[in-house]
């Protein structure tokens, strides 16, 4: 029997795996996280060894660090006027390719991102993989003025929610709006539908994690290898 691959090993499978769907000339939308990071170094790989022109415009400021490190010219989502394809993970994923993003706090840009976008592709392990989302959390990004009454809201309304701090620190946690994170804990949710509507029309949110039929493919990274499902055209 052969050694179990490791999640980041599934998920540099996946963000290589994605590759080969940039084509020349595209304008592309890059996601956030340690699976699209893989997906970001192939291309910096592909764009210096093929000569591969492409135009990228990334979905947060941690993504343009690591693009400009590795020579990938990025344009402003508002100097385009659609994207080709956006590839972005995501943190659980459901039977109808429904998910949660946001682990990394990047969820407003994504969403931005992926409305902007003609195909969207997700990357993730199948760990991410489960019946019902909600058992990870769903982040909503807030305006921080009156940030505490939306917190006491989402409390009343039994979401359990918890604020979102930054990295080894007792500081709130700031978006690259510079706005703060509740992170709120449903449980596996019934109705996905009725959540994202609750949170969306709560004054003082922003946006929220909940990604309800925005993907066409998703790549999925198995022990024996890639999986893609064509989800939608
Ligand atoms: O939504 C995201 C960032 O806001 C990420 O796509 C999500 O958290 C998955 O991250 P990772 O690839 O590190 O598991």
């Amino acid at each position: 029997m052969g050694v179990k691959m490791t999640q980041d090993e599934l998920k540099k499978m996946v963000g290589l795996a994605a590759l080969p769907f940039i084509k020349p000339g595209m304008k592309i939308g890059l996601g956030t996280g340690s699976t699209v990071k893989h997906l970001v170094d192939g291309l910096g790989k592909r764009m210096r060894e093929e000569g591969l022109q492409v135009t990228c415009v990334t979905t947060s400021s941690i993504t343009t660090r690591q693009a400009n490190e590795l020579g990938i010219p990025l344009v402003g989502l508002d100097d385009v006027d659609h994207l080709d394809l956006t590839i972005d993970g995501a943190d659980q994923v459901d039977e109808n390719f429904n998910g949660i993003k946001g682990g990394g706090g990047s969820m407003l840009w994504e969403k931005i991102v992926n409305t902007a976008s003609d195909q969207n592709i997700w990357i993730v392990d199948e760990s991410k993989l489960t019946e019902r989302i909600g058992s990870f959390g769903v982040p909503v990004e807030i305006v921080p003025y009156g940030a505490s009454h939306v917190f006491r809201r989402l409390e009343q309304k039994g979401l359990k929610p918890t604020w979102r701090l930054a990295k080894d620190s007792d500081q709130l946690y700031r978006t690259d709006e510079n706005n703060v994170i509740i992170d709120v804990h449903p449980g596996p949710i019934d109705d996905v539908n009725a959540l994202d509507q609750e949170l969306i029309n709560m004054v003082g949110v922003v946006e929220h994690g909940l990604f309800i039929q925005r993907i066409n493919d998703i790549i999925i990274g198995r022990e024996q290898g890639p999986e893609t499902i064509h989800v939608k055209d």
